[in-house]
């Protein structure tokens, strides 16, 4: 890891307009790292991940990027434009149902080759080797290249979301419940998948789950969140082995109870 930061967040804020959101918060991630953010529903987590891709722009508070040029850019502050650059060139963004980050009547090969194009690939023979290669990567069989996304289990889909966001080599990788709606013995399956892709790519990752097994497995560090705030952060054992938060060590335990 380096002594640089690629994201840092102070003092975030997002008001939907009803008082709901989230308030005040501020982390830095640096490069290879895994943070799992974590909490009951309607503590903030996915808004939180939503102003990291730029989908939303923050009330108030700040969000600079560290381009892998080294240019530090504020992510507030940048034209729309830039934005969009940055986003199909250095973030990816794995959505929990795998049909909001899926082109659905484009084939897998083409899902793939898509996002290589959008980021300025134009050799055709090129493209779908690569596509042919990333399918190969999370496990989806030659023979389903031009097979269309419907025809796939919803693990197959999340694979292939997966192989979508990786091809174009993103630095940062936001993933809003990857395993969510899955059976257990595929979610396993692509945790598995996840983990070796993680470590193999060294990817910085900000990962969002209720699924505290998710968290241990993936994250290296920790964020609690409740009503909008972070309540505790820090190094994920030392989170779930040692709570120090009277909500978190209520977390911990009704997940060991479930
Ligand atoms: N579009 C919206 N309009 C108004 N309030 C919203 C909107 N989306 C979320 N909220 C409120 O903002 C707060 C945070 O919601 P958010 O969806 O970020 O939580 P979450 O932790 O991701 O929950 P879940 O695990 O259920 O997805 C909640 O109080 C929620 O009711």
């Amino acid at each position: 890891m380096t002594t640089e930061p690629i994201l840092d967040v102070s003092s975030l804020t997002y008001d939907y307009g009803n008082g709901r959101g989230i308030e005040d918060i501020s982390f830095a991630l640096w490069p290879g790292e895994v943070l799992g953010i974590v909490g009951e529903s309607g503590s903030g987590k996915t808004t939180l991940l939503k102003l990291l891709g730029g989908q939303i722009r923050p009330t108030s508070g700040e969000l600079t990027y560290r381009l892998a040029s080294g240019e530090v850019v504020d992510l507030n502050a940048l034209p729309e434009g830039r934005r969009r650059l940055l986003a199909r060139t250095e973030l990816g963004f794995v959505h929990q149902n795998p049909r909001d980050g899926l082109r659905l009547a484009v084939s897998a090969g083409g899902n793939v080759g898509e996002r290589l194009m959008a980021s300025g690939a134009r050799h055709y023979g090129r493209i779908r080797g690569a596509a042919a290669d990333w399918l190969r990567r999370v496990e989806i069989e030659d023979g389903r290249i031009d097979d269309k996304p419907t025809t796939f289990s919803g693990g197959m889909q999340q694979r292939l979301q997966i192989a979508r966001n990786l091809v174009s080599g993103p630095r940062l990788v936001l993933m809003d419940e990857p395993t969510g709606g899955l059976d257990v013995s595929v979610q396993a399956r692509l945790l598995d998948l996840l983990r070796g892709l993680v470590a193999d790519l060294g990817l910085t990752v900000v990962i969002v789950t209720h699924d505290l097994g998710v968290a241990r497995l993936l994250a290296d560090r920790l964020m609690v969140m409740q009503g909008g705030r972070v309540i505790e952060s820090g190094l994920t054992d030392q989170v779930l082995d040692d709570p120090r938060e009277p909500y978190t060590q209520l977390l911990v335990s009704s997940v060991l109870a479930a």
